[in-house]
């Protein structure tokens, strides 16, 4: 894509979308972004989502459905989908990926080759590579070669079914280069779907992260009986130590006062929806790991993503303690009786420390 354009030629430009992924968030952003063209009058434009799996694509080109993930909601008919990867991204200016984290490095370098010259890439995943540490945004320039500025993140509070129902939600779309930014979030605002503009990627992106393993650990505390003193203590703390990691690699303080920091962390913590907050239940209720992986059937990122937040921290110098207990947990190295004991156990200090504040 020719870097001067407009955001509205780029708006122009995104009539053909590719969505890598078929699961909850990758066909409810399909559905946003057709409803979004039908909403502004855009007969033209078209979202081709690839599917793994045949069953899934000829579902969603048969009956308008993705009915394992998003049970009785309908898609618009500018949405179809295919198993061929190369298909889905011929002529596409715009690449949406809803992919599990650990596993996106491998699938962009079996796609990486169809995938248009200059065209933009968008992450909607909220999760970090273990083994790289590695962001999302940092995995697909690093497979991709594309430049910072054709490179944006989606993130917010953002539950999939609540938006594939059309209850009116807000997000965040953060991209280097704000034009960019604004011609996604021009391509994706539906009726129901309003995104904002940021131009704090690592800021964005590290609040969707985190908010996973603080959603596991408030999970434990709902899995052991725990009421709303002990999950807002564990929010708030949650947002503190996000807050000094974010800020410790370039985020802004502001952004995880948003809806991709504050928000999306409140969403998650709240909701029976989440899946982080659902599996952090079954380990609070004595579950292992283990067992809660064979009984999750979507992906629950902060699972395999709470580990390298942590050594992403450590690298960095900086205190996670609810991150800690939550590998600690998840590793069965403590019970979650004894997380309680391991936070509530730790030196007194001020609540906002000087060099938080920076
Ligand atoms: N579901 C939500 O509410 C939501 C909202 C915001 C962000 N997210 C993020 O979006 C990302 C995707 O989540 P989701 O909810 O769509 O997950 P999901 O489990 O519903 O679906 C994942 C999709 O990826 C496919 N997949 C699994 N392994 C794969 C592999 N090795 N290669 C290629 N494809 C593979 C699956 O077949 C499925 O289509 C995650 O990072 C998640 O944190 C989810
Ligand atoms: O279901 P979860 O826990 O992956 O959360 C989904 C979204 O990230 C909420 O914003």
């Amino acid at each position: 894509m020719n870097q001067q354009m407009d955001g509205e030629n780029m708006q122009a430009d995104f009539r053909r979308i590719a969505v890598l992924g078929a699961g909850s968030w990758g066909t409810t952003f399909a559905k946003v972004l057709g409803d979004a063209a039908l909403a502004r009058g855009d007969h033209a434009a078209h979202v081709t989502v690839w599917a793994r799996r045949a069953e899934a694509a000829e579902e969603i080109n048969g009956e308008h459905t993705n009915v394992r993930y998003l049970p009785d909601i309908a898609l618009p008919r500018n949405v179809s989908a295919t198993v061929d990867a190369a298909e889905a991204l011929q002529g596409a200016a715009l690449v949406i990926l809803a992919i599990p984290a650990q596993s996106l490095r491998e699938q962009l370098r079996e796609v990486s080759s169809a995938v248009e010259p200059g065209a933009v890439v968008v992450s909607l995943m909220k999760g970090l590579e273990r083994g790289t540490d590695a962001r999302m945004s940092e995995v697909i320039m690093q497979e991709l070669a594309i430049a910072p500025e054709h490179l944006a993140v989606v993130s917010g509070p953002n539950l999939a079914l609540e938006i594939a129902r059309e209850e009116p939600t807000a997000s965040v779309v953060a991209a280097a280069d704000e034009s960019v930014a604004t011609a996604v979030a021009q391509a994706a605002s539906a009726p129901y779907f309003r995104p904002y503009t940021n131009t704090d990627v690592a800021g964005v992106e590290l609040g969707g992260i985190v908010k996973n393993v603080i959603a596991l650990a408030v999970g434990i505390c709902d899995g052991m009986g725990m009421g709303d003193n002990t999950k807002a203590s564990v929010i708030t703390r949650g947002l503190a130590e996000t807050t000094r990691l974010a800020l410790s690699l370039g985020g802004r303080l502001e952004t995880m006062a948003g809806l991709s920091g504050l928000g999306d962390l409140v969403a998650t913590c709240s909701s029976p929806l989440s899946r982080n907050r659902t599996a952090g239940r079954l380990l609070g209720e004595g579950r292992t790991r283990d067992q809660v992986a064979e009984a999750m059937t979507q992906t629950a990122e902060g699972v395999k993503s709470a580990p390298a937040v942590l050594h992403l921290a450590a690298q960095r110098g900086i205190e996670m303690p609810i991150t800690e207990a939550v590998v600690a947990v998840l590793e069965g190295q403590i019970t979650p009786e004894q997380m309680g004991a391991r936070l509530l156990g730790r030196d007194l200090k001020s609540e906002r420390p000087a060099k938080e504040t920076h």
